[in-house]
């Protein structure tokens, strides 16, 4: 027997148990490049304990709504920054920590120009484009150790709009 859960809109407030979003909200932190670009500056808590900061591309393919979640995951070593390389929304599952497992998941559902960098630890579901080309750039933490827990769930979340 599945269990439902409804996307919300990506809102710094809400995902900020989880993460970090990253966009152009509100007015930049600085003007540079002679007035032409605004900086929206150090927007995220990396953190890549003994290891480095890693750029990796992801090639994923799009799922599709109502998405079915059976897995969800953490790095207990570092961040990960999830960052399209395109134009399109794409779906964020996060969830809280109980006692070591993850709780009940929390669904975001992200607007073109948005990506997120999830704290060290935090429980989330793998990227999940929702349309082609699933191309994001991924910030995370290059090193020794083991830094992926998996959780399977024994009853799924199904995911809706
Ligand atoms: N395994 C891997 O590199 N990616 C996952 O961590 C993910 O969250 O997609
Ligand atoms: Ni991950």
């Amino acid at each position: 027997m599945s269990r439902q859960i409804t996307c919300q809109p990506l809102i710094a407030a809400a995902f900020a148990p989880f993460g970090d979003v990253l966009d152009c909200e509100g007015d930049p932190d600085k003007i540079i490049n002679a007035g032409l670009c605004g900086r929206y500056h150090d927007r995220a808590q990396m953190d890549f304990g003994d290891g480095r900061a890693g750029i990796s591309v992801f090639n994923a393919q799009p799922r599709s709504l109502p998405y079915t979640l059976d897995l969800l995951e953490r790095h207990p070593l570092g961040s990960q920054a999830f960052i399209p390389m395109s134009h399109q929304p794409f779906l964020v599952t996060v969830a809280p920590d109980e006692g070591g497992k993850p709780g009940v998941p929390v669904a975001f559902l992200t607007e073109p120009g948005q990506a997120i960098n999830l704290h060290r630890g935090c429980w989330h579901g793998v990227l999940t484009p929702l349309s082609a080309p699933g191309l994001f750039a991924v910030v995370d933490r290059i090193g020794q150790g083991t830094n992926l827990q998996e959780v399977l769930l024994d009853r799924p979340y199904i995911v809706t709009a």
